[in-house]
């Protein structure tokens, strides 16, 4: 008999507004561990609204939101600091202070007494700033890097807070081409079925990453979702009634790429 996953995310009946607008209504979606679910959908559609109330940062309308089982708005701040992490689009200073001490920060949910932070908090801050490739910036302060290295280094931060499920708006926005792979790779890696049986929800743009690199794929629409694995949801005729412009697809291997050839909105 097949062992029963309990779903890391949960969303039941869940309805979001913002603004008195609706953005989505009734969706039933799951996350299981080792799930790289990319969500898609035009500008404004929803998809940042949507991740900060799937994160308990954003009262939903209706419905509800279980990480674990447990009703997302019942945990407590230090526990949802365990289970789940969330990288904004844009990271805002208001103070210098280094890459390290930044990154470091991420360790907040394990420290205890006086927060000082511990050797082993400064080597897995160290080897996330490794996997996005900014070890090499650890000293230099957050308020001069570019905008891209400012993202990676939230992402780093993200990986030394260690949550079993990785929430991310946009998290290849400010990258370059080379960035981007890394950070898509990164994000493949970390969601394995294996312990700690990590998964993770990228809001995105670029179709042909999340084609290449995301297992599941959830298209918010006007009044409307497709949620499945990637190859199931990027097919022409969707992507055409979701974005309003249609596709042209190159097969390129087991690859497939995605062109957008005319606004018909
Ligand atoms: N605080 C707010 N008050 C009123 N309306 C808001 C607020 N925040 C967002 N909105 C509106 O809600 C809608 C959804 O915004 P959201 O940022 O979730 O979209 P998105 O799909 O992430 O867009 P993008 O792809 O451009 O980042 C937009 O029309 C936006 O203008």
């Amino acid at each position: 008999m097949s062992e029963l996953i309990t779903p890391l995310l949960q969303a039941e009946q869940l309805s979001v507004s913002v603004g008195g607008r609706v953005l989505c209504e009734r969706l039933a979606w799951q996350i299981l561990p080792g799930q790289f679910w990319c969500i898609l959908g035009r500008n404004g559609i929803g998809k940042s609204t949507l991740l900060h109330t799937l994160a308990g940062l954003h009262k939903p309308a209706g419905g509800r939101v279980l990480i674990q089982g447990q009703d997302i708005q019942a945990t407590t701040a230090q526990q949802l600091a365990r289970l789940r992490g969330l990288l904004a689009q844009q990271q805002a200073d208001a103070f210098s202070s280094s890459v390290l001490t930044a990154v470091i920060a991420g360790r907040h949910p394990y420290q205890f007494g006086f927060g000082w932070d511990r050797e082993d908090d400064r080597e897995l801050a160290m080897q996330a700033l490794e996997q996005v490739k900014m070890a090499a910036f650890s000293d230099h302060d957050v308020l001069r890097l570019s905008g891209g290295e400012r993202q990676r280094v939230a992402l780093a931060t993200l990986l030394a807070q260690d949550p079993l499920l990785l929430m991310l708006d946009e998290p290849t926005a400010h990258q370059d081409a080379a960035a981007q792979i890394v950070v898509m790779e990164l994000l493949h890696k970390v969601a394995n079925p294996l312990p700690p049986q990590k998964a993770v929800i990228a809001a995105c743009h670029d179709i042909n990453l999340v084609s290449r690199y995301a297992t599941h794929v959830l298209l918010l629409g006007d009044g409307k979702s497709w949620q499945g694995s990637a190859d199931s949801v990027l097919q022409p005729d969707i992507l055409q009634t979701a974005f309003g412009c249609q596709f042209e697809v190159m097969e390129n291997g087991a690859r497939r790429l995605f062109v957008p050839t005319a606004d018909i909105s």
